[in-house]
């Protein structure tokens, strides 16, 4: 597996937080979410890759070449949308189809029109006109019609009723399918991760807490239950756990080892949902 986007030993500093080493891979061609609570580094994150902050220290790889702000060259292939909307909304959609067009070195005019066609949207009205779903498209037609090769998202679908939502993750899904092309998706709306994400990353309080393809996460990760008594004897087949009022929850991440050792555990699946809750609220081994 190739990694489009390689991240080593990324620290950033402020008063009061901090990302703390962070290194992580983006494989090419596939779908990363990234997941965690408010302030848990995410944007943070994401504008670290694009250059539009320093980090204090650690180097970025984007195709295997070091990345600095005196050779950042990404303008053409790499494109962040922000879960802002940061139109100009005096413009129309044909407006917008043209200033692009001189922007954007790889834009396919042909592409954008199928795009609009298919969301449904008016060529000629300004954006100022639009319901924020709308708007949204808008985003997503310009992001895909510069035909970038890795799109960033930041909370880009935050506010979206269901079915557009649903419309966007297919877009996504369908940008992937080349193989060549590359997302990496920050969201809060843990069930479009779950069906679209093909590795999740999980940060938290400026750590990475989890980074898995979610073939891996299926495989090795499940969910259990245990008494007090019981705790010790599972806790090293445990990333994590949770008390609750008369059981512990537990995070397993070495799923086949308790399973060889305790044959009649019951085991669940380890949903994103859990993975969240049980690092974010629970204790972390
Ligand atoms: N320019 C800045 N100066 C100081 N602190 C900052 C600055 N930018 C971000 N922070 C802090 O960094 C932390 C991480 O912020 P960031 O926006 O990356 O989190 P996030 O995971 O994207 O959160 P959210 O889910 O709420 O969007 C926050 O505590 C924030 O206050």
């Amino acid at each position: 597996m190739d990694n489009v986007i390689q991240l080593k030993n990324i620290n950033k500093n402020y008063e009061d937080f901090s990302l703390d080493s962070i290194s992580l891979n983006i494989p090419k061609g596939y779908i990363t979410g990234i997941i965690g609570e408010n302030g848990a580094g995410k944007t943070t994150l994401l504008k670290i890759i694009m250059q539009l902050i320093n980090s204090d220290s650690g180097e970025i790889y984007i195709n295997e070449k070091i990345i600095n702000p005196r050779n950042y060259k990404l303008f053409n292939f790499i494109y962040i949308i922000y879960d802002s909307i940061n139109l100009n909304e005096k413009l129309t959609i044909e407006q917008y189809g043209k200033v692009y067009g001189r922007l954007y070195c790889n834009w396919d005019n042909n592409y954008y029109y199928k795009l609009i066609n298919d969301f449904k949207l008016p060529k000629n009205k300004q954006i100022n006109t639009f319901s924020k779903g709308m708007k949204v498209k808008v985003n997503f037609a310009l992001a895909l019609a510069t035909k970038p090769k890795i799109l960033l998202l930041d909370e880009a679908t935050s506010g979206l009723d269901p079915l557009i939502r649903d419309d966007i993750l297919n877009l996504l899904l369908e940008f992937v399918q080349d193989e060549t092309n590359t997302v990496l998706i920050s969201s809060h709306i843990i069930s479009d991760l779950d069906k679209i994400a093909d590795k999740l990353i999980f940060l938290h309080k400026g750590k990475v807490f989890l980074d898995e393809m979610t073939y891996n996460i299926d495989k090795q990760y499940a969910i259990a239950y245990c008494d007090i008594n019981e705790l010790n004897t599972y806790l090293p087949y445990c990333l994590a756990y949770k008390e609750y009022k008369f059981e512990f929850k537990l995070l397993i991440d070495k799923k086949e080892n308790l399973l060889v050792d305790f044959p009649d555990m019951k085991v669940e699946k380890a949903y994103f949902e859990d993975i969240i809750k049980i690092i974010g609220k629970g204790i972390v081994l």
